[in-house]
């Protein structure tokens, strides 16, 4: 089976690839590397080097390669650049799956269409651990982008026959077992790099908030490696091959438990064997206190359960990738 992967060269889509490839999946990514690497690309996996937004493309990509299942991962993800640029959020994740899911009706409308989400269309929960179903009231534009996003994929099911499903992640982290590829921004934001960079000489850490009504004052989120992920990406697409025309559902990936940002900290001492230096900031805007999700979905649904989302083994994977690759790829 051939799987045609938008935004294969990011972090979550290479590690897609390398799990879909060792799993004996041919794989087609297609990637504009405005922040990809070409390097985190698998040595067998094809690549097309262009843009989701250029319809004829991906029109032509499609016709060539008539793929058993196209993987959406394509999207701006910085929480803090969406809200003070919007405009490039909205092009980007809800035009570019306008576009996508244009060229899919017109080239392969039985395809199915697995789709990047994530917990950020909440907001601020109503309630723990969170539901698909629970209200969604999103604090910032890229958590609108996604939402929208998703109405569109529900929209084009509904009215045109399309097959999907959007896939919310928790807090994606964690590197290839091998040290070859790994969590890459060229902006980074999330805890886990933050605080293994700042034990290679990087930036000094700042956690941001003490004062959450959380046990001990920080953030709480769900951590969920990539291997989990890329895995959950195939039972989806192995399901929804089987479905009829129209179907559309959503599930969330996650563990269910929760770590505190100091709580990750501590980990990462002990797998070090250092202290990790680091001061209090400010909380940073639109971070709710605590995320977790409800799993009961994603294991009848999907037959999912995360497997390697142990903090142990995902801060392990993780060091490894730094330690290897200090500057990137
Ligand atoms: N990292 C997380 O914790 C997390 C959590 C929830 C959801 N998500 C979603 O998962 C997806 C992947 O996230 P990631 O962390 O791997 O991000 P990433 O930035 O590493 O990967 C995205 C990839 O898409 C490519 N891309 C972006 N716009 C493009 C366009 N117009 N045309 C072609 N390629 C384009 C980028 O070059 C990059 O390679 C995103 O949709 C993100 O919103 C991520
Ligand atoms: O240097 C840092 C980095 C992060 N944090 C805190 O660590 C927690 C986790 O932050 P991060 O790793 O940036 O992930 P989230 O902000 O929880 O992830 C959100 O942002 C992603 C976009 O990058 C979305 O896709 C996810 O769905 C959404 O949960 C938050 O409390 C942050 O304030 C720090 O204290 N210091």
């Amino acid at each position: 089976m051939k799987f045609l992967v938008i935004g294969g060269a990011g972090y979550i889509g290479s590690h897609f690839i390398y799990e879909a490839i060792e799993q004996g999946y041919q794989c087609i990514a297609l990637d504009n590397l405005s922040e990809g690497h070409r390097q985190a690309l698998h040595p067998d996996c094809d690549f097309v080097e262009g843009d989701l937004l250029d319809l004829q493309l991906l029109k032509k990509v499609i016709v060539d390669v008539n793929p058993d299942a196209v993987f959406h991962f394509a999207a701006y993800a910085l929480v803090g650049e969406s809200v003070s640029d919007p405009s490039k959020y909205y092009r980007n994740n809800v035009e570019g799956v306008r576009t996508l899911l244009e060229a899919m009706r017109e080239q392969c409308p039985q395809t199915p269409l697995v789709f990047s989400s994530t917990c950020a269309v909440f907001g601020v929960p109503e309630s723990l651990p969170m539901k698909e179903n629970d209200p969604k009231k999103p604090i910032s534009p890229y958590g609108r982008s996604k939402l929208m996003a998703e109405y569109l994929i529900e929209d084009y099911a509904n009215a045109y026959g399309i097959k999907g499903m959007a896939l919310r992640y928790f807090n994606a982290c964690g590197a290839h077992e091998s040290a070859r590829i790994g969590e890459a921004h060229r902006c980074e934001t999330h805890l886990i790099p933050n605080v293994i960079k700042s034990t290679l000489g990087g930036k000094p850490l700042v956690i941001f908030g003490d004062v959450f009504d959380t046990p001990d004052g920080t953030c709480v989120r769900d951590y969920i490696h990539v291997k989990d992920l890329a895995i959950a990406h195939i039972k989806a697409a192995e399901i929804l091959i089987k479905k009829p025309k129209g179907f559309y559902d959503v599930y969330q990936l996650g563990t269910g438990q929760g770590y505190s940002n100091l709580e990750i900290v501590k980990t990462i001492e002990k797998v070090v064997g250092r202290p990790v230096e680091f001061s209090y900031g400010d909380p940073r805007p639109g971070d709710p206190p605590a995320l977790y999700t409800a799993v009961e979905k994603a294991r009848e649904g999907l037959g999912f359960e995360a497997q390697y989302s142990s903090l142990d083994y995902i801060i392990r994977t993780a060091i490894a990738w730094h330690e290897a690759h200090p500057d990137g790829f």
